[in-house]
């Protein structure tokens, strides 16, 4: 399949590298030049935790920057485009990137964890087909062209409600297919899903419950279960946001709580995503998580008093 991918960071390198091994037609856009001219000599190295490494070489994948996105032709001929960026990041690329091909058709595929950016993207390009993605994978940049890949999970792919009735198509098609079963034969295990819904506010509260509390105790997932304090803030911002689930009849499935748990103990060791943006002192993604909830409470006029102070205290961590 011929992949576009914009924005190659952790997750835009993990999925270049093993889409390219397995022999897809893989275009890389990255923000700096520097970066898409090392990928474009060296191509991706890809270590595992199991300490193999592979190198992707440089005439299985393009690299460009930015830049040239639209003098490129703006990904034309693509089949499909994953957006592989942070929330930070998204109106910036939605304005000034993507808004000259507004008109085009495009099939975007959004993998960012938190909520809001596509009903951002749906205003700014509402002839595309735009498509949730929730990932469980775990990725590492470990420099400008390497990464690691950090854990296996799985990847669920589904148009929302409001990106269906823009297409108007109800049924999965061929490419929709053919792009699951390229995701899994490069060793990501996919599947498509009319489910979106739910799958995307189980994350959500998952991210706005573990994310922030690593950050601010600066522990890795698994430490949270580690005392009955820290159990018990964990669990009044579970229960701050499923009250407003509930006061807005959101999807979210049942055994939340449980699978929050479990996900702290499964990935034990890892640095949640908020943490490793707290380390590196860049902002994080906490508007897009915890003020998600925060704007759904208000919505639904459910206080969340939990949240509204756990943003405040992430936020104030940069300047
Ligand atoms: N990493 C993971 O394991 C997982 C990540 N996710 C989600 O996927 C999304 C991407 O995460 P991840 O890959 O870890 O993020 P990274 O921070 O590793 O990568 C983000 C990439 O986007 C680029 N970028 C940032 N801002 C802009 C901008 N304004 N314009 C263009 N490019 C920009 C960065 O460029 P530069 O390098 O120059 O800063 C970088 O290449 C997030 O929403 C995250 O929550 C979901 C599940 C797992
Ligand atoms: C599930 C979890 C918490 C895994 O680290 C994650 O999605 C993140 O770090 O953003």
């Amino acid at each position: 399949m011929n992949i576009h991918i914009l924005g190659a960071g952790s997750l835009g390198l993990l999925y270049a590298a093993k889409l390219a091994a397995a022999g897809n037609d893989i275009t890389l856009w990255c923000r700096g030049a520097q970066q898409a001219e090392r990928i474009g000599t060296e191509g991706i190295s890809l270590d595992n935790t199991a300490g193999e490494r592979t190198l992707v070489q440089p005439d299985r994948i393009k690299a460009y920057p930015l830049s040239a996105f639209a003098a490129r032709g703006g990904a034309e001929g693509a089949d499909v485009l994953f957006l592989m960026l942070k929330q930070q990041g998204i109106e910036d690329m939605a304005k000034q990137v993507l808004l000259p091909f507004g008109h085009a058709k495009r099939r975007l595929i959004c993998f960012q964890n938190g909520t809001g950016h596509m009903e951002l993207l749906n205003r700014y390009l509402p002839a595309w087909e735009l498509y949730a993605a929730i990932t469980t994978e775990g990725a590492k940049r470990t420099g400008p062209a390497s990464v690691l890949h950090a854990g296996h999970g799985t990847t669920t792919i589904g148009r929302l409600p409001q990106a269906e009735g823009s297409s108007g198509q109800e049924q999965e098609d061929e490419a929709e297919i053919e792009l699951v079963k390229q995701l899994n034969r490069a060793g990501f295990e996919s599947f498509l899903s009319k489910e979106m819904e739910e799958m995307i506010y189980r994350k959500l509260l998952m991210n706005a419950v573990i994310n922030p509390l690593t950050a601010l105790w600066r522990v890795r997932n698994g430490e949270l279960l580690a005392s009955p304090q820290r159990v018990a803030i964990m669990r009044a911002l579970y229960d701050e946001g499923m009250a407003v689930y509930k006061a807005g009849n959101i999807p979210c499935g049942s055994h939340l709580w449980e699978q929050i748990e479990q996900v702290c103990r499964s990935t034990s060791d890892n640095t949640s995503s908020m943490l490793k943006d707290v380390l590196e002192g860049r902002t994080t993604e906490a508007a897009w998580i915890n003020g998600s909830i925060v704007r759904m409470g208000r919505r639904y006029r459910v206080a969340t008093p939990h949240h509204e102070l756990i943003l405040q205290l992430i936020e104030g961590m940069t300047i």
